[in-house]
């Protein structure tokens, strides 16, 4: 039996070939970018007018003029204008190009507008002006080529508003891999049955679909296997030749209908380990084809394949798809625990921050890794390593949220 770090190493080092391919702006999201978004101009590329008002010369207003002259008017849109003379104004807009000759803004807010033989005349009524007020002055943010966004980034909305402002269309991201997840066991039930009294209706592979369609936009296909040798062979290896990734769960103990990883074995997906030094989900079993196949065949019971997915599945997904690490998060432990098997434990919890934004995780242990309903009370898991028994109330450790919200910060 393995570590979870051994785990953990064997698993990010199996490779997958993943190409690239290019989306259109708009399919964008969630994918991982794999090109370099520079700026093909200045951020903003011309002195920008942030507010609707008149556009003067601060020198004329130093020199202790107050009513300028309207010369006309500079919408956002038009091309630059020149601001000639003493003592004049032109109103402009926001959004608009600072008018040449032109340094400083005032809001119509400030400003008094009067006619006089047919001339429009802007009083402005306070003092209380700057030097460049009103204006986002040109590559304050950004400059011409330089970097905005690298790759191995997860495409959000704001990379998309970035992408879009320097007039990339399509982008190169990495294809997504083909998965497949797999139930096992002849008591499962679709979703749409009732079950008799000695079956149940399949869960765990809905909550696996559902992180990765939520993690990485993946619509992984769904198959169901009863516990038959014979049928977990031949779909299997039906099943292996079209996909990228299988993530099986249940038949990986040692029950007497515990088929998985001998089927594995003679469909020739080579182990790389089965068990692993950790609760829930110890029976994990994990390994690829020569041909870079990549199995993963969780544990049934629900917590554990829960566990598994997010502890494991999920992060090789994120590095195949040649993601950027994200940030570790960490809590504190806000009441005290005991675990005493020397194996790894990973703890439901609550997580929230306290009064002083510090992030806690609040134990809700559940009954085992059969009551999933326990998912729905918690967040997170805590990881408590396995050379430790006593988990006092302020100690710090890792966690891995599955809540959207705690799940998708970076
Ligand atoms: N003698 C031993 N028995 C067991 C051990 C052990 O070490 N020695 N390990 C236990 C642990 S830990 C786990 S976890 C389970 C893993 O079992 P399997 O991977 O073989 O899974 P199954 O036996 O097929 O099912 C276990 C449990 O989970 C339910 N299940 C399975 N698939 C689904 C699904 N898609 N949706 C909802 N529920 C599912 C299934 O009905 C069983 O109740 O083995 C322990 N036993
Ligand atoms: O993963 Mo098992 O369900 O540890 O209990
Ligand atoms: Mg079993």
């Amino acid at each position: 039996m393995i570590s979870v770090q051994e785990a953990i190493q064997q698993i990010q080092q199996q490779t997958i070939q993943l190409p690239i391919i290019e989306v259109d702006l708009e399919d964008a999201i969630g994918y991982i970018l794999q090109e370099e978004i520079r700026a093909d101009r200045d951020f903003p590329p011309f002195n920008r007018v942030t507010m609707d008002g008149i556009a003067i010369k601060f020198s004329d207003f130093e020199k202790g003029v107050r009513t300028f002259a309207i010369q006309g008017i500079q919408l956002a849109g038009e091309p630059q204008k020149s601001l000639e003379g003493q003592q004049t104004c032109l109103e402009i807009m926001t959004g608009a190009v600072l008018s040449e000759g032109a340094d400083t803004v005032i809001r119509y807010e400030d400003v008094t507008i009067s006619e006089k033989e047919g001339q429009r005349f802007a009083s402005i009524s306070s003092e209380n002006y700057s030097r460049g007020q009103n204006i986002h002055k040109r590559a304050t943010d950004r400059k011409s080529e330089d970097l905005l966004v690298s790759p191995g980034i997860r495409i959000s909305p704001a990379e998309v508003a970035v992408a879009a402002s320097v007039g990339k269309k399509r982008l190169q991201v990495n294809a997504l891999p083909k998965i497949a997840i797999i139930s096992t066991g002849d008591e499962l039930v679709e979703v749409d049955q009732i079950p008799l009294p000695h079956q149940i209706r399949k869960s765990n592979v809905y909550a696996v679909q559902a992180g990765l369609k939520e993690q990485f936009g993946i619509q992984a296909r769904l198959y169901h296997l009863n516990d038959d040798k014979e049928v977990l062979h031949s779909r299997l290896q039906e099943i292996l030749s079209a996909f990228d990734v299988l993530i099986l769960s249940g038949g990986v103990s040692k029950g007497k209908a515990d088929y998985v990883p001998e089927i594995l074995d003679r469909l020739g997906v080579k182990k790389a380990f089965h068990r692993v030094k950790q609760r829930p989900g110890k029976p994990f079993w994990f390994g690829a084809t020569p041909d870079q196949k990549v199995v993963f065949a969780l544990p049934g019971n629900p917590v554990s394949t829960f566990l598994n997915a997010y502890k494991y599945v999920f992060p090789w997904i994120s590095t195949a798809l040649g993601q950027q690490a994200s940030p570790q998060i960490f809590a504190q432990l806000a009441a005290e625990f005991t675990f005493k098997p020397s194996m790894t434990y990973f703890l439901q919890v609550q997580l929230k921050y306290n009064p002083q934004g510090i992030l806690q995780a609040h134990p809700i242990e559940g009954k085992g890794s059969g009551d999933f309903a326990n998912l729905l009370d918690c967040d997170a898991f805590v990881e408590l390593p396995e050379n430790q028994e006593h988990f006092r109330k302020g100690e710090v450790f890792s966690v891995i949220p599955y809540r959207f919200g705690f799940s998708s910060m970076r």
